[in-house]
């Protein structure tokens, strides 16, 4: 009699300081009124006061799409910012129009993505900070190596190593007739990872399958965990993040395990040609050179191993994603046997002017390969909203009358990259694949006109513009591009090139998770190498 009493009200305390910790874990009492007396908020019911933001965050990870899709037809379209509930960055983030794009053009010292880069991968609980390889990321100083006249050495190193990742990983001696079935995500990126990590750390390392496999773990398991520990509520976090923090850590320190004698190498090399940079060049040496610049303490073979590993993940995922949604929309389009000719006679033109498609000003005449990756790009981004920034410093921002963003405080901002892409008003027919949509038409393949006269009027990958925000926009528009568009067209070149290609499973409707479009995992591809044809 005493004793059921006694429960219930044990369970609706209970409930309570659950609710009230969830509640407080969002901090959002006061910031849903803030946003709601300022701008307009998507995901919740008008009126609908704490429950119903409550709700919106809670059902963020799987419903970030709509509520964005929402917001930029209601508000972006008017050239107004809205307020979106996400789970994703411990809140809400707020949602600028196409129009206000030109904030990205002020100096780091005044927007910072950092912070919330380092949030979204959970860092601190996925990874060690020992060595103050996140906090002080001066791996990414390498990028100033990724030149033009770097790239054009590099080109030759990359067609190279395609040549033997295709072999391995695409062509089966005893299925010779039929071809070979295969995972088209899984294996798409394996290809690209390989010439990647010869870019990053040379031979022979790229070509040690044990190694791959580690690396292709490592970086699965921070994908996984990061996303998981993003669907938590905030006040679960510190537990189920740090056991996913034992599984990410191991995972690294097996990878380490590989890398760090490739790098004492490497650097006992580079202390025996007493310190001269340039005796092989691959990322791992700018990392040496990089590292030396900043003093004898970063010298050490562990803590480079861990900054190679901290720009893997970049290399290893965003590539294989574009070269494999590129493949896909090709080869499961209705028109593919057009589009490939088209392609595939480009190549060849052009392979017959430059003698092969080894090299960067070869590489850089492919302007319908260009385009038709630009395209899937378009239609393919990896992330729903572009990558968050604060403002950190400088001149305040003013959303709206009455609301400016002073440095300093926390309101986090990004753009709708996914649905400036699907803009009918901007793109006609936006959801369907026109490959080449981009060429500057009429006159690329006419004789008067030189390379460099089209090229200089074709939108190419690497041309962020305001309707294409796939490397971001601005000055800190992603300065890894040049490097991802010669390897994503050779990449493509080789396989029109080389390979029959089919989708036997096509990939399924685009789902998203948090701000992530998942990748088309249960696609399929049938590859059979071409008789007779040679590389180039
Ligand atoms: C397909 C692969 C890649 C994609 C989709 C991508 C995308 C991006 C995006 C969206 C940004 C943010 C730009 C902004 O804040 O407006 C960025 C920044 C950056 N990316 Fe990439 N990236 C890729 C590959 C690479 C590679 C291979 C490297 C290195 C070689 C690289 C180095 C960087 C660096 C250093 C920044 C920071 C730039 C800054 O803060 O000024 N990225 N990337």
């Amino acid at each position: 009699m005493f004793w059921p009493e006694h429960i219930s009200t044990i369970g609706i305390l209970a409930a309570t300081l659950f609710l009230l910790r969830v509640l407080h874990s969002f901090g959002h009492f006061k910031i849903q009124h803030t946003l709601w007396e300022k701008i307009g908020v998507v995901g919740v019911s008008p009126g609908g006061g704490i429950f119903s933001w409550l709700l919106a965050v809670l059902k963020s990870p799987v419903k970030l799409d709509e509520y964005l899709q929402d917001g930029y037809d209601k508000y972006s379209k008017q050239g107004k910012p809205f307020g979106l509930p996400t789970m994703w960055m411990g809140g809400y983030l707020v949602i600028l129009p196409r129009s206000m794009l030109h904030f990205l053009n002020r100096s780091r010292q005044e927007l910072s993505g950092f912070n919330a880069l380092l949030e979204g991968i959970q860092f601190k609980y996925l990874l060690s900070d020992r060595g103050r390889i996140w906090s002080n990321p001066i791996h990414f100083e390498v990028t100033n190596d990724l030149t033009s006249k770097d790239l054009a050495v590099l080109a030759p190193i990359m067609m190279e190593e395609f040549e033997n990742a295709f072999r391995t990983c695409w062509d089966d001696p005893g299925m010779a007739d039929n071809g070979l079935i295969t995972d088209a995500f899984a294996s798409m990126t394996r290809i690209t990872s390989r010439v990647s990590v010869r870019v990053m750390l040379g031979l022979p390392i790229c070509r040690n399958a044990e190694y791959m496999e580690e690396s292709m773990r490592y970086s699965n398991s921070i994908m996984q965990s990061a996303a998981i520990i993003n669907c938590l509520p905030p006040f679960m976090r510190p537990v189920i993040g740090r056991l996913l923090g034992l599984w990410t850590r191991h995972n690294a320190r097996k990878v380490l395990k590989f890398m760090v004698p490739v790098v004492e190498e490497r650097l006992q090399k580079h202390k025996q040609m007493g310190g001269d940079a340039h005796s092989q060049l691959d990322m791992l040496q700018s990392l040496i050179r990089v590292a030396q610049n900043h003093g004898p303490a970063e010298l050490g073979a562990d803590r480079i191993a861990k900054r190679v590993l901290a720009l893997k993940t970049m290399f290893i995922f965003g590539i294989g994603w574009v070269f494999a949604q590129a493949v896909l929309e090709i080869y499961s389009n209705p028109d593919c046997a057009d589009i490939v000719r088209t392609l595939e006679q480009e190549c060849r033109r052009v392979a017959r002017e430059n003698n092969g498609l080894s090299t960067r000003e070869a590489i850089d005449k492919l302007y319908h390969v260009d385009s038709a990756i630009r395209e899937s790009m378009r239609l393919n981004d990896a992330f729903l909203h572009t990558l968050p920034f604060d403002v950190v410093a400088g001149s305040p921002i003013e959303l709206s009358k009455g609301w400016t963003i002073s440095p300093g405080s926390r309101v986090r901002m990004a753009y709708p990259g996914r649905f400036v892409h699907l803009d009918p008003d901007i793109y006609p027919e936006p959801r369907r694949f026109d490959p080449f949509r981009f060429v500057h038409k009429g006159d690329t393949n006419s004789s008067e006109e030189s390379g460099e006269e089209a090229m200089s009027k074709q939108e190419l990958l690497t041309t962020p513009s305001k309707s294409f925000l796939f490397f971001g926009y601005g000055r800190h528009g992603c300065p890894g591009r040049w490097f991802v568009s010669t390897l994503v067209k050779q990449a493509l070149s080789y396989v029109v090139l080389n390979y029959d290609v089919e989708v036997t499973n096509l990939p399924g409707k685009k789902q998203s998770l948090l701000n992530f479009v998942l990748p088309p995992m249960e696609a399929r591809l049938r590859v059979k190498r071409k008789v007779s044809v040679s590389t180039e």
